[in-house]
């Protein structure tokens, strides 16, 4: 039986993970290693997300592995698909948990250019999900099972798996990014990436900060919004979630027109642009996940419709193009179709008919119209 999310009143309570451990050269048991680690993702999670981003940041892609779970989320939690060995063998061979910073690689091969062809019990490997090649799982909860026999609680990505002691060091996003940037598997990365610290020392509090209330009012903002039962809790947390979008629009604004002054051209200019301080730091990592989702799902979906980034967050819609267009991390790591599948077709409560809307279209805008 899983978890109830929502409380009496009607409004929506996130869980509290429960593994929490970090890699480190001082944990008894999670020393740094590469290959032994791995990471499982739904390509729609924002939380899920945040991790594979990170990972493609920090050089990490060919030191911990990934494998997508389905798209649809159904009553016994998210699966896998299966695959007989010689694909796993294959599908190592071609990279293929290495090659996309964390998206599914050979996706382009298969694909419905049409939502509508794609039924919820659809089994496209490398285009649906992948596989598990550790524990050779079905679904998601058997890893937790494995982890913890009397596991009672929601059976929830991101997953940081050890192959070695096969449980979970984490599932706990916030925490796992932290690990991955904390420099314990730089060893292993190319240099390059090394380099990029997303919390860097004198920073940090500002980045916590701005973390602690985008947490709240936006990245759980919106799920509160949309699971509300009730009227009157949806209409709190919708004026709560756009008034904090107003206050990350009132920042970048202003941090817009400094950096104009400072530099000319437009590169120079979003070269800079972040959130905090004038650098790619974990805060764009954290608010990108649910900004990039914000169009083409919460809108509609969450009913966040006061406006949309498009057309009513000009600065907070730049930031989000330039993460997008000019990082792979960010970019390769986006799956809007998952994205869109996943919530619309999972969430019956909310739209029981599983229509999945198009638009909008694009997905995402150019950089330059
Ligand atoms: N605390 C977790 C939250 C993760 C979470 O809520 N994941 C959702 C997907 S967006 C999930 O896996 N839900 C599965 C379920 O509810 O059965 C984190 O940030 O890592």
């Amino acid at each position: 039986m899983l978890g109830k999310w929502s409380s009496a009143d009607g409004s929506f309570k996130r869980q509290r993970s429960v593994f929490q451990e970090p890699i480190s050269s001082d944990h008894p048991v999670f020393k740094p290693a590469k290959g032994r680690y791995w990471l499982y993702v739904s390509l729609a999670c924002p939380w899920a997300h945040r991790t594979l981003i990170t990972r493609a940041l920090k050089g990490l892609t060919s030191v911990i592995g990934v494998s997508v779970v389905h798209w649809h989320l159904d009553a016994q939690g998210w699966r896998f698909l299966t695959a007989d060995e010689q694909t796993r063998q294959k599908a190592f061979k071609d990279g293929i948990f290495e090659s996309q910073a964390g998206g599914i690689a050979s996706a382009k091969l298969d694909k419905s250019s049409h939502l509508a062809n794609v039924a919820n019990d659809s089994a496209r490997l490398f285009s649906d999900a992948t596989f598990d090649p550790n524990q050779h799982a079905a679904r998601l909860s058997e890893l937790y099972y494995k982890a913890d026999p009397d596991y009672n609680a929601r059976f929830t990505v991101p997953v940081l798996w050890d192959t070695q002691t096969q449980t979970i060091v984490s599932n706990e996003s916030a925490q796992i990014i932290r690990t991955l940037n904390s420099g314990v598997l730089d060893e292993f990365a190319g240099e390059e990436a090394t380099k990029i610290d997303l919390v860097p020392s004198e920073l940090e509090s500002q980045i916590d900060e701005f973390n602690a209330w985008v947490y709240d009012n936006i990245n759980n903002g919106v799920y509160k919004t949309g699971f509300a039962e009730s009227a009157a809790v949806y209409e709190n947390e919708v004026t709560n979630v756009f008034a904090h979008l107003n206050r990350v629009e009132s920042i970048l604004s202003e941090k817009y027109g400094k950096l104009k002054q400072k530099y000319h051209r437009l590169d120079e200019v979003l070269a800079h642009y972040y959130t905090v301080g004038e650098q790619l730091t974990e805060a764009d990592v954290r608010l990108y996940t649910t900004i990039i989702r914000f169009d083409p799902v919460y809108v509609q979906h969450f009913k966040c419709n006061f406006t949309t980034i498009r057309d009513g967050y000009p600065h907070i819609h730049l930031w989000m193009q330039n993460l997008y267009w000019n990082n792979a991390a960010f970019r390769l790591t986006t799956d809007f179709d998952h994205i869109k599948l996943h919530y619309t077709r999972s969430h019956t409560r909310i739209n029981p008919l599983g229509i999945t809307p198009l638009g909008p279209i694009p997905d995402i805008k150019p950089l330059v119209d």
